[in-house]
């Protein structure tokens, strides 16, 4: 009998240097690194740097690349235009895809598919996509859109962008460590998209904008803002326990636990959580942490057998409650980050192309023959 691999679950379709899972016993690195030590030492424009070019860069290197993105943040004046004239009550995914695919429309090389051009692109999309999502919150709330500064780092801009004023160091240095580990994941299905569209060698615009839209999903990128949904339906610590064994009794998915590759744990939550419970521990926080920490016990208590354990989306969405995010633009956040991914991820599988075309067991009708309009009951 054909196997077939749903999901294509344990398929491998191609080889990459950028990053490595052991989904048994929690590990992940990028370029052989643990994402621990990215986590602790590294920045988002350190690690952008390393995956399109799958080397650590020297002190030169990092000092031109972080000048690159700082010089592109800028979006054309039409698109800020755009942006501001969107529908207020459209879902932010909705808009950035929208805006992702409009700012191609300006861009000279949209249409080159040379790896020269497509890192180049790269460039320009990793450092716009922050001013947009920015620019999309902003304009949601009717308030004014705030341009971008170059003399902050990629997180300080973006926190600066979307609040009109400038974090913390702490803040920033916080959410520069949630950019560093939404960054990349591997054959994740967001990259797998852009990869199958890259593999037809159509445009970057084109590669991203599909990307955008699978991660849009509640069962990827999606999962985060469902996970604060969940939070606000349960309401107190108190009360998490007997609505996560209600869940669970009805054979309802708990949104933001189990993983497709990570059957013990996902290493990025424990990094979360860590900071998640340093946060809550701060005066006059929300009580979101100890809601997690309740549904993260009762989960692993009734199915970390079936080796379900918290993901990255878990925990990141109170760290970013806390930073003052509202939980709509916790995806496009997670795109934001993971632009690097996809833009790395495409780059390196171009350079060896194959079309990406897996097939399906038939198993409609056979001996059919065409049946005249009239003649149908
Ligand atoms: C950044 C990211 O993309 S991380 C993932 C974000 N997504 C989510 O958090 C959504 C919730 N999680 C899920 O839906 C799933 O765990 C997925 C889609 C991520 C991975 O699923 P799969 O690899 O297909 O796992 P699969 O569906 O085979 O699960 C195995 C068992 O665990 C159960 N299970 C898996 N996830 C969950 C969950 N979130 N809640 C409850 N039960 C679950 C399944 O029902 C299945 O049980 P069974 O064997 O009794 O039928
Ligand atoms: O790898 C996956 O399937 C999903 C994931 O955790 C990610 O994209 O970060």
């Amino acid at each position: 009998m054909t196997e077939i691999a749903k999901g294509l679950e344990g398929v491998l379709f191609t080889e990459s240097k950028l990053t490595f899972i052991n989904g048994t016993e929690g590990i992940l690195t990028h370029l052989g690194i643990p994402i621990q030590e990215w986590a602790e030492n590294s920045t988002f424009e350190e690690l952008s740097y390393a995956l399109l070019h799958a080397k650590l860069p020297s002190a030169a290197e990092l000092a031109k690349f972080d000048a690159e993105l700082r010089a592109n943040r800028e979006l054309p004046a039409k698109l800020v235009e755009e942006i501001a004239s969107f529908p207020a009550n459209v879902h932010p995914m909705q808009a950035l895809r929208t805006a992702a695919s409009y700012l191609g429309l300006f861009d000279p090389q949209a249409e080159e598919t040379s790896e020269g051009a497509r890192y180049a692109i790269s460039i320009r999309m990793i450092a716009q996509f922050s001013t947009m999502i920015a620019a999309i919150a902003r304009a949601r709330r009717g308030e004014a859109i705030v341009a971008p500064r170059a003399d902050l780092t990629h997180a300080a801009n973006f926190l600066y962008m979307l609040r009109g004023e400038e974090p913390t160091p702490e803040q920033a240095r916080l959410f520069d460590i949630a950019l560093v580990l939404h960054a990349d994941h591997g054959m994740n299905a967001s990259t797998f998209t852009a990869i199958a569209t890259s593999s037809t060698l159509s445009d970057m615009y084109s590669c991203m904008v599909s990307a955008i839209g699978a991660l849009k999903g509640p069962l990827h990128g999606g999962a985060n803002e469902a996970v604060m949904d969940m939070l606000d339906e349960v309401g107190t610590p108190d009360k998490a326990a007997e609505y996560i064994n209600g869940k669970l009794d009805r054979k309802e998915k708990i949104m933001g636990v189990g993983h497709r590759v990570y059957k013990n744990f996902d290493p990025r939550s424990r990094v979360l959580r860590d900071y998640a419970e340093h946060v809550a521990n701060q005066q006059g926080k929300s009580n979101y942490y100890q809601i997690l920490e309740t549904i993260e016990k009762t989960v692993i208590d009734r199915i970390g057998s079936k080796g379900i354990y918290p993901n990255v989306d878990f925990y990141s969405g109170t760290v970013y409650s806390d930073l003052g995010i509202p939980k709509e633009f916790f995806t496009p956040i997670f795109a934001l980050a993971r632009i690097s991914g996809w833009c790395a991820s495409v780059i390196e599988y171009t350079r060896d192309n194959r079309l990406l075309r897996p097939d399906a067991v038939y198993t409609g009708a056979t001996d059919q023959h065409y049946v005249d309009l009239k003649d149908r009951q």
